[in-house]
């Protein structure tokens, strides 16, 4: 095993955290998230006059340095607590704790179906108004992917082919996904982005259980840290 996958693995930590304790920071970062994430919109999108702008620079600096008085190393990795409540929260798609993701909160079922409605505001844009085709791919990885996960045959990504069919605007948008079939450790997904036109991308997705995580002690995750 290479150091990167060895690094790669002390990532996923089981840290025993309870639901009530899960909820708290969910409540505390949350919102802290949210302020980051509209923080993006307004600096791209503000036309005040030079000092406004140099004020709130003051301002953000100061939050900077409070917040950098006590640093997570990084990245953040994926936890499960006690319950077995997973935290993916650095997730660049889907992360509670990320202000890069739009979030996506994705809808489950066992069948291997995930679908989840959201908004992608002026920070994601390509072309001129639309959606950025690579934001549109990172959504599609995602949704495949956690269609993958819900029907109990995970992987990472080996291959993911997508056709843009037309534009995808910006605003409100649906992904879904669905397993097509499951060959061993190799996990079949299908999905697609839609706008209020109809479809936008479709995708195919082939997900593989990777070589560490196929059983024997390698497959567990590290001790709490
Ligand atoms: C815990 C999960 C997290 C769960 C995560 C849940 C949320 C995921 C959502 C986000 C997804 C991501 O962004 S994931 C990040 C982006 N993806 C990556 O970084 C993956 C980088 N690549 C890798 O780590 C590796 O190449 C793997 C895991 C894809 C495959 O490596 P491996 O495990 O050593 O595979 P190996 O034994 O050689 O081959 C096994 C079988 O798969 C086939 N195969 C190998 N590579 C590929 C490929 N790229 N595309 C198609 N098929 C392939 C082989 O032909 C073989 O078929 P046969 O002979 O058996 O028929």
């Amino acid at each position: 095993m290479t150091d990167s996958i060895a690094q790669q693995q002390m990532l996923y930590v089981r840290d025993e955290m309870s639901d009530a304790e899960i909820a708290e920071q969910a409540d505390l970062y949350g919102p802290l998230t949210d302020s980051v994430r509209e923080l993006i919109e307004l600096a791209l999108l503000t036309e005040v006059d030079g000092p406004e702008v140099r004020a709130a620079q003051e301002h953000l600096e100061s939050a900077k340095q409070i917040l950098r008085t006590r640093v997570n190393p990084g990245p953040y990795g994926v936890r499960w607590g006690a319950s077995g409540q997973k935290r993916a929260w650095g997730n660049a798609a889907a992360g509670l704790r990320n202000a890069i993701a739009p979030p996506l909160v994705f809808n489950f079922d066992a069948d291997g179906r995930a679908w989840t409605d959201f908004h992608l505001g002026s920070a994601y844009e390509g072309p001129a108004g639309l959606t950025h085709g690579g934001i549109a791919a990172l959504v599609l990885d995602q949704a495949l992917g956690s269609a993958a996960e819900a029907g109990g045959a995970p992987g990472m990504t080996g291959t993911l082919n997508l056709r843009y069919l037309r534009p995808t605007p910006l605003g409100a948008l649906h992904a879904e996904a669905r397993i097509d079939r499951v060959e061993g450790i190799k996990t079949i997904v299908t999905g697609q982005l839609s706008g209020p036109d109809g479809v936008c991308v479709e995708a195919e997705g082939i997900f593989i259980l990777p070589r560490w995580a196929r059983g024997g002690d390698s497959a567990k995750v590290s001790d709490p840290v």
